[in-house]
């Protein structure tokens, strides 16, 4: 039996849907009043990230004000650290904070367990397939091996990940190590969210930018090659986005080497290097999350540029990273209404 046809499964699989489908990295957050009430009633971000009922809700707030194309499950990517125990905690006005890993925490590492303790998130994936609109895509995410050990290595955000860069440096060996423990966990976890109803799923590479040639190669390329690999000869037929946010050029071979189906671009992706990807493949992005934020013409002609440079090939309407809290829940309307109104 044929399932329900759902756009962005479609432009996944390599069709050009038009006008294009979208749905907005964040589109769960603190821009809208209503996620800011029920954050406010989970107690802490965790604890609503595992809380299936207050999860499920923040989930379907965009997808009821907005009817995106797509549903991101609502989690985070440093869940993955949380249940490796490295005493994770959201500090309000202070991002992520984590114990920071050293050489004989990351030689201690060990998986077990962690498909269980990740249980209610998974719970939330199977409640949303069922209370999703049958036309939305779900997507499950992690974030990517690089990204994530970023975090656990510093134990904290910082500006520029020196402090992952020089334990790569210093390490390299151990380094590796590290990125393939968590490329596998996190195999394992994206091959259970697609399992619990997830239509696809997206792999951040936030991080990625910050890496030389060779680095990304063997740092962001490498690991995320392995997950695609791992997902897919368990679950043939996987459907996946690769962000790699910030890599430049290193995008050019970055969808062959890795075998992601679509590759998420940034807003300093040149829309002319962006007609180039998208010969190979679908894409993803690229709006700048600041027109969002300033609205109006600025808003407009960000959306007018994709549009017409990509607009006719197979391409999901995205911003080029996260939408930011300060972003007016008007202005957004305004961007659907945009895309939905194009015609070529
Ligand atoms: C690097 C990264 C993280 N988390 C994530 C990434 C990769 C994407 C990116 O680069 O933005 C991914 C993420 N985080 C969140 C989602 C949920 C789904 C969605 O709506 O996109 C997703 C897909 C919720 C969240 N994750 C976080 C919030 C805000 C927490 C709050 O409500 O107080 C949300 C809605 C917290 C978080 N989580 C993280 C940071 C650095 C922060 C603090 C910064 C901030 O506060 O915006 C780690």
């Amino acid at each position: 039996m044929p399932g329900p046809s759902r756009k962005i499964v479609d432009v996944l699989e390599g069709k050009t849907v038009t006008p294009p489908p979208i749905w907005l990295m964040r589109q769960a957050g603190r821009y809208l009043p209503e996620y800011r009430e029920t954050r406010a009633k989970a107690g802490s971000f965790l604890d609503l990230c595992y809380s299936p009922d207050y999860a499920v809700e923040v989930t379907l707030q965009p997808i009821r004000r907005y009817g995106f194309d797509a549903a991101i499950l609502f989690s985070d990517i440093l869940v993955i650290p949380d249940v490796l125990k490295r005493n994770v905690r959201f500090v309000q006005g202070e991002g992520p904070q984590m114990d920071p890993i050293d050489v004989a925490g990351i030689e201690k590492l060990d998986a077990e367990g962690v498909l269980s303790h990740l249980a209610p998130v998974l719970e939330t994936v199977r409640r949303l397939r069922r209370e999703l609109p049958e036309e939305t895509t779900l997507l499950g995410f992690c974030g990517a091996p690089w990204t994530v050990a970023t975090y656990m290595i510093a134990g904290h955000g910082t500006p520029d990940q020196a402090p992952a860069r020089l334990f790569a440096y210093r390490n390299p060996d151990l380094f590796l190590r590290l990125l393939d423990f968590l490329a596998d966990v996190s195999a394992e976890y994206l091959i259970a969210q697609i399992d619990a109803g997830a239509d696809a799923v997206q792999i951040f590479d936030s991080w990625a930018g910050v890496l030389g040639e060779r680095e990304f190669k063997a740092y962001a390329v490498r690991p995320v090659a392995r997950m695609i690999r791992t997902v897919r000869a368990a679950r043939p037929g996987a459907r996946i986005i690769a962000f790699a946010k910030g890599a430049g050029m290193n995008l050019r071979s970055y969808r062959q080497d890795t075998d992601a189906n679509a590759i998420g671009l940034d807003w300093s992706v040149p829309l002319s290097f962006a007609v180039e990807l998208q010969k190979d493949g679908p894409i993803q992005g690229n709006l700048d999350p600041m027109r969002v934020v300033a609205g109006g013409q600025a808003l407009e002609e960000g959306i007018d540029a994709i549009l017409q440079a990509l607009g006719n090939g197979p391409l999901i309407f995205n911003l080029g990273h996260g939408i930011t809290p300060e972003a007016d829940p008007a202005h957004v309307s305004d961007l659907v209404r945009r895309v939905r109104g194009y015609m070529p």
